[in-house]
């Protein structure tokens, strides 16, 4: 069956006459419209293949207004007048159409007129048919071209600009307020020839912060569907302060195209172009996107994945610093390099205070290898992790039959950091008694074995940590003032991972690196939505907590990218229930509730990496004696 025509005439005569010509020739006829109105309603009904058009009409609109229309909706159409002055034809002429017929005319001149229409139809569908295959073409070559971010999302914005024309283009502006905003915006400046902006340089360009920017982005903004914006819905867009209303009072500009798109993990990505001109977007172009949008999806989502993995291999780099494996730049840790550097090459004593988790050991490790003495010893003695009566012995040594049970010879700590560095992890927990021994030797340089008369001269380096509060303990007595002097000589506090969240992307990615190597598994990424997840988190665990459930992320994922992270569901409410719990009760209660509160975390595992005992720091059998002696049973962990 031929073309659907619709006959817009107002003289019903002469329209009846051309609708029996049409259906002799086998085409149907959708409708007769006498005005404008009737027209647009006929159009509503049923969209016609062709519109035959007179240009006076009833009422007050003229085939002319008609014709914007049709243009705009992409339907093809000739005019039918009697009307062929000058001033006509050229308003005609101004709206494109198909053909001209001028009144009268033989039933043989408006069946060619519209088979030339349908054959000029058919080729510009044709040819744009090949332009858009030839669009999804370039978009997917994008995807392997060489180039940055923004100079890829130029190529597309470019690619782009032939089909749907802009004079300033916002892409990806649907959350600025995510930490991994990958949104750009590029204004032309020439045929060829862009500005491309960031946020910052948005900043510069418009005289507003990035927070000011970032206020006005409504939180509900998100649009589903692609939809054009002119005239008064232009001007509607405009009245609130938005982005898009700063974009048009900064680059006057008259309407503007929004073409959303949801990507794989639904979040949104939208292409927004705005132009100078009031008509510059027609439903044709819509369409267009329609039928190219899954294209300029999956380059997107291509893009994004390459970008995700380049900033994998770009901290993976950053990590290879001075400051080996001490992974991070925010400024709370770049002034722990200064002190670093400042106290590393000199024998000073430090102490290192921070939260359990936040990498005091590291630090420690860290400051022995800057120094003199690396290449020497690097011993370590937890404080905590032994009873009273041993750490003595495990400090200083012991001489054969100094105590029972001490059938050989012991060389202690101090003796084996000789020349090197001996690392006292929680001093806070070491015994009063101790603290005297140890202040002597810090004193003197000497040791003394357990049951031995010698003095055996040591040059130890001394860093020590805790993550109580020393000051807190010495006033209530358990820690000894003068010790706490010569300890406290530089003191380097280590922040906690919710103050330093910048840095908590790098640490992702060096544990996913690091586990991923160890477990034989290829992962070149974490997903924007854990990374989202992970920037939210209050960390309690610190640093420690984080390599623990990266490294179970590792072992759980059965793809190249982290898409999972379990992270703990505190609420605010049980937080401080419990603090009020806590100081209620006994420290014994207290380590109890803690210890199952791990157990319960590990899946009631003891051993192994991610186990009670690790991150207890504690030994297996120690833990497995603490919890025969607390009583915790094994139903306290499911
Ligand atoms: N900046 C860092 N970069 C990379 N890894 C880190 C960093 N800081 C800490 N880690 C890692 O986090 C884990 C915990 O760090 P560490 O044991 O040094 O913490 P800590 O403060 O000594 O803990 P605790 O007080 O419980 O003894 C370790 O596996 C360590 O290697």
């Amino acid at each position: 069956m031929k073309e659907q025509i619709l006959i817009v005439e107002d003289q019903f005569v002469e329209a009846d006459y051309v609708r029996l010509l049409l259906e002799q020739a086998g085409y149907g006829i959708t409708g007769m419209a006498r005005s404008v109105d009737q027209a647009l309603e006929l159009i509503k009904e049923k969209k016609p293949d062709f519109v035959l058009l007179d240009i006076f009409l009833k009422g007050k609109q003229t085939g002319i207004d008609l014709a914007k229309v049709l243009a705009t909706d992409n339907i093809p159409f000739v005019f039918l007048s009697a009307n062929s002055n000058e001033e006509v034809l050229n308003a005609a002429k101004q709206t494109h159409p198909y053909g001209f017929l001028v009144k009268p005319f033989r039933e043989k001149d408006l069946l060619v007129a519209l088979e030339i229409a349908r054959y000029r139809h058919a080729h510009s569908m044709d040819a744009r048919y090949h332009k858009e295959t030839e669009l999804r073409k370039l978009l997917k070559s994008i995807v392997t071209d060489a180039g940055t971010w923004p100079e890829k999302l130029l190529r597309i914005a470019t690619a782009l600009q032939s089909f749907i024309p802009f004079d300033f283009l916002a892409v990806g502006f649907d959350n600025i307020k995510d930490p991994f905003f990958k949104g750009r915006c590029f204004l032309r400046t020439g045929f060829d020839e862009y500005q491309e902006m960031g946020l910052q340089e948005l900043a510069t360009v418009t005289g507003m912060s990035g927070d000011a920017l970032m206020a006005l982005q409504a939180p509900d903004a998100v649009a589903e569907v692609a939809a054009i914006y002119k005239e008064a819905a232009f001007e509607n867009i405009c009245r609130q302060p938005s982005l898009r209303k700063l974009f048009a009072d900064s680059f006057q500009l008259r309407s503007h195209l929004e073409m959303p798109m949801r990507m794989m993990d639904r979040k949104p990505f939208s292409f927004c172009l705005f132009s100078r001109r009031p008509d510059a977007y027609t439903t044709e172009q819509l369409e267009l996107f329609e039928r190219i949008q899954f294209s300029l999806m999956q380059t997107i989502e291509h893009l994004l994945q390459q970008e995700m993995s380049e900033a994998g291999k770009l901290l993976q780099q950053e990590t290879k610093t001075r400051f080996d494996g001490i992974v991070g730049k925010s400024h709370l840790l770049l002034n722990v390099f200064d002190y670093i550097s400042q106290v590393a090459p000199s024998d000073t004593s430090v102490l290192i205070l921070g939260e359990s988790g936040t990498g005091k050991e590291k630090i420690a490790d860290c400051i022995h290898n800057l120094s003199a003495r690396k290449g020497k010893p690097f011993v370590k003695l937890n404080c905590a992790a032994l009873p009273a009566t041993l750490i003595e012995s495990e400090l200083f040594g012991h001489e054969k039959g100094a105590f029972t049970g001490a059938l050989e010879k012991r060389i202690g700590k101090f003796e084996r950091a000789d020349k090197g560095t001996l690392f006292l992890d929680e001093v806070g927990e070491m015994p009063v008694e101790l603290q005297v021994k140890l202040l002597r030797v810090l004193q003197e340089k000497e040791i003394e074995r357990v049951g031995g008369r010698d003095t055996i001269k040591v040059d130890v380096r001394i860093i020590a940590a805790t993550n109580k509060n020393l000051e807190k303990e010495v006033a209530d007595g358990r820690f000894r003032l003068d010790l706490y002097y010569r300890l406290n000589v530089f003191p380097i506090t280590l922040p906690p991972l919710r103050d330093r969240r910048e840095d908590i992307p790098a640490l992702g990615y060096h544990f996913m690196n690091h586990y991923s190597h160890k477990a034989g598994k290829k992962l070149s990424g974490i997903s924007d939505n854990v990374l989202r997840k992970m920037m939210a988190y209050n960390w309690p665990g610190n640093i420690r907590e984080l390599e623990h459930l990266i490294e179970r992320s590792v072992l759980l994922s059965k793809g190249p990218v982290i898409e999972e992270i379990l992270l703990p569901t505190v609420t605010k409410k049980q937080g401080t229930e419990d603090a009020q719990d806590a100081a209620m009760k006994t420290i014994v209660e207290n380590e109890k509730d803690y210890i199952i509160s791990v157990l319960k975390k590990c899946n009631g595992r003891i051993w192994g990496p991610g186990a009670a005992a690790e991150i207890l720091n504690i030994n297996p059998s120690t833990l497995k004696s603490k919890m025969k002696k607390l009583g915790i049973k094994k139903e306290y962990m499911e």
